[in-house]
């Protein structure tokens, strides 16, 4: 039996990055990036009016102007016209570029209009702006052309997908998606739109794994398979060579009926370890098959396949979307405190539900759930994640920083 630390080392030298596809930028929410993406222009890109009102020189309401005579109005979208003397004014909206000539935005507020006998428009300054530049947001104030604004590598989310968007993006080079198959294996498991008999359950697991390779960014489909050594030998060889990874539940503890390591073994799949000093899960089996699919073989208890994956198998999703050089943000777990004391003898990993809250202080703090073992499925709606206990230790007050994988947001 390995450590929950060899463990991760395994997994993690399986981690190959995944090719590359353009998308359009529409379709690329929660893709990784595989392009630096570079500022085109300036930000912005002109001299950009900030208010709607009227542009003047501020020398000449330096030197006591109060009252200017309107030139023209100038909308967003209209090219700048410049201005016949430097006493005249603009009159101009939020988003046009500023012209030639004038280099302050006095608000509508704080003006006031009139027409005199010709026709002409005036506007007198009501309240003087506080200095050259006021209400004008400056070319490459943010960022110069050429600036790096996403890194390659970056999870896209709504405000990296604007950034694209005004840089003119319109096609974009991301991770394509990891391609998952989802196996229940199990007699005893009916599908979740049956009605189960009394000896009979939901096909649950493979629903949450599904959710959770989704939600880490994987395109899935699902697979099962009664307890039957001559269907799996004759199901399994398809997953393999077709997808990414196979992520299985069920069938590799030590029962007459769990024949998965033996029958993966026999496919070819080359068995990475198959037990990890740890609970929940510790009949976890590891594999990966020569030019094929990473094989995680979860153990069936629905808190042990729930921490498993996210644990061992979310990691390696996340994982395989970055480029070389490259992590992926949230991936690791984060601090957290433990507020009540808890003892855990056995000289293993313990990976403990806690409820999570911010400390007054700002500090993370994580509370044990009463769970009833790896079965109590409804501990999980409770819980927003697990403490990982080192092994070396059995007793663990109150007050101990120990790191946290969340599982909700
Ligand atoms: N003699 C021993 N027995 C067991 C050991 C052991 O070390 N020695 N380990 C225990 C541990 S720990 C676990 S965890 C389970 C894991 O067993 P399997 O991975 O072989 O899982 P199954 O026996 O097939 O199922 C266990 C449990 O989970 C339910 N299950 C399975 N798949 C699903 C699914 N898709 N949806 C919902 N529920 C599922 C299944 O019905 C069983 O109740 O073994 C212990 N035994
Ligand atoms: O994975 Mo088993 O829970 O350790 O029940």
């Amino acid at each position: 039996m390995i450590s929950v630390a060899e463990a991760t080392r395994l997994v993690a030298a399986t981690i190959r990055p995944l090719g590359v596809e353009h998308l359009s930028l529409s379709l690329t929410t929660g893709r990784v990036l595989r392009e630096d993406l570079r500022a085109d222009r300036d930000f912005p890109p002109f001299n950009r009016v900030a208010m709607d009102g009227m542009a003047v020189r501020y020398e000449a309401l330096a030197a006591g102007q109060t009252e200017f005579r309107i030139h023209h109005t100038q909308f967003a979208g209209q090219p700048p016209q410049p201005l016949p003397e430097a006493t005249a004014a603009v009159e101009i909206m939020t988003g046009a570029m500023l012209p030639p000539g004038v280099d302050t935005v006095i608000r509508y507020e704080d003006l006031t209009f009139r027409t005199d006998a010709d026709g002409q428009r005036w506007a007198t300054v009501q309240a003087l702006p506080p200095r050259a530049g006021h209400n004008v947001h400056p070319q490459a104030a943010d960022r110069q052309q050429g600036d790096l604004l996403v890194p390659v590598g970056t999870r896209l989310e709504p405000a990296e997908v604007a950034v694209a968007a005004t840089v003119g993006a319109a096609t974009v080079a991301v991770s394509r998606r990891p391609r998952i198959a989802v196996v229940s294996t199990g007699d005893e498991l009916v599908p979740i739109t049956e009605q189960p008999q009394a000896h009979q359950i939901r096909r649950s697991n493979a629903i949450m794994l599904q959710a959770a390779a989704e939600a880490a960014g994987a395109r899935t489909e699902i697979f099962h398979f009664d307890d039957d050594p001559a269907a799996l030998r004759q199901g399994l060889p398809a997953l393999l060579a077709g997808f990414d990874a196979v992520v299985l539940s069920g069938g590799v503890s030590m029962g007459k009926a769990d024949f998965l390591p033996e029958v993966l073994r026999e496919l070819g799949v080359e068995q990475v370890f198959h037990e990890v000093k740890q609970r929940p899960g510790k009949p976890f089996w590891f594999g990966q098959q020569p030019g094929g699919a990473v094989v995680f073989a979860l153990p069936g208890n629905p808190v042990s396949t729930f921490v498993n994956f996210y644990r061992y198998a979310r990691p390696w999703l996340l994982a395989v979307q970055q480029p070389a050089g490259t992590s992926a943000a949230g991936a690791a777990p984060v601090p957290a405190v433990l507020t009540h004391p808890i003892d855990f003898k056995p000289p293993m990993t313990h990976f403990l539900l806690v409820s999570l809250e911010p400390s007054p202080d700002g500090r993370l703090l994580a509370t044990p759930e009463r769970a009833g073992g790896s079965g109590d499925m409804a501990s999980l709606l409770t819980s927003s994640g697990f403490l990982e206990l080192p092994p070396e230790q059995e007793h663990f007050p109150a007050g101990t920083v120990l790191p946290v994988w969340r599982f909700r947001g």
